[in-house]
């Protein structure tokens, strides 16, 4: 597949970096953002082969004990001899890599933007309209380690990513106030940050992220197209 794009663009501009955002979330937490990582026809290139190619599935899965269809159609990808995935009561197929090589060359691409990273497993997700989305959760499972760097590659319809801090029982500060006090006063505009997420963009969850802080993608009735978005994320 075609990186050579990518190449062009820095040894055109050796000087010129790909613009990145960092928001600090407290407490060790914090999200990187570039919106231009993949220039935008190479992005269709990759959203057309995977929306085409990869054996996409709509799950049953469990949540609060009740039996769900999914809201969104997807995949996993893993290197093999990993312990295995499981989230909502589900356990996906694990894929290989090179079973679809043009996502060795989107792990390269991110590899790329995020030096000393080593991602070995990839879930995909298909949003195809406003109604699918993700509820909130955080990918906090105990094969990610506790301090997990996910890198969120999105191709197609853009949608809101949005970030809200967990209650926490005991003051996240550190001050002895509880939650139910601190939450009547309201939540704070620093406890919840939405990402508009474009065709081509990384976003980046590091640090404490998944322990203090959930996130979804909500319905939105007006996003009538596909959305493609990859997470790669490493196992231990
Ligand atoms: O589609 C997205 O941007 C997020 C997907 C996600 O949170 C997940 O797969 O865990
Ligand atoms: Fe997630």
């Amino acid at each position: 597949m075609n990186v050579l794009k990518l190449k062009a663009v820095s040894e055109e501009n050796p000087n010129e970096t790909v613009k990145r955002e960092t928001v600090d979330l407290g407490n060790g937490s914090d999200v990187v953002y570039i919106q231009r990582l993949i220039p935008s026809d190479q992005s269709w290139k990759w959203f057309h082969y995977l929306d085409k190619h990869i054996p996409w599935t709509r799950p049953t899965i469990r949540v609060f004990g009740k039996s769900f269809l999914q809201p969104r159609d997807t995949c996993y990808v893993a290197t093999p001899g990993l312990t295995e995935l499981t989230y909502s009561g589900y356990q996906p197929h694990a894929y290989s890599w090179d079973d679809y090589p043009p996502l060795k060359d989107m792990l390269d691409a991110v590899h790329k933007a995020l030096p000393g990273s080593s991602f070995n497993s990839l879930l995909l997700n298909r949003y195809n309209g406003g109604n699918d989305y993700v509820g909130w959760h955080s990918d906090d499972e105990k094969l990610y380690g506790p301090t997990p760097e996910i890198a969120s590659l999105t191709f197609g319809c853009d949608r809101d990513f949005v970030l809200k801090k967990k209650p926490c029982k005991k003051s996240c500060d550190g001050s002895d106030e509880p939650a139910s006090k601190r939450l009547k006063k309201g939540s704070h505009d620093a406890d919840q940050h939405t990402f508009r997420l474009r065709h081509g963009s990384l976003l980046v969850m590091r640090g404490y992220t998944q322990r203090d802080w959930i996130h979804s993608v909500p319905k939105r009735a007006k996003a009538e197209a596909t959305r493609i978005n990859l997470t790669f994320r490493r196992v231990f």
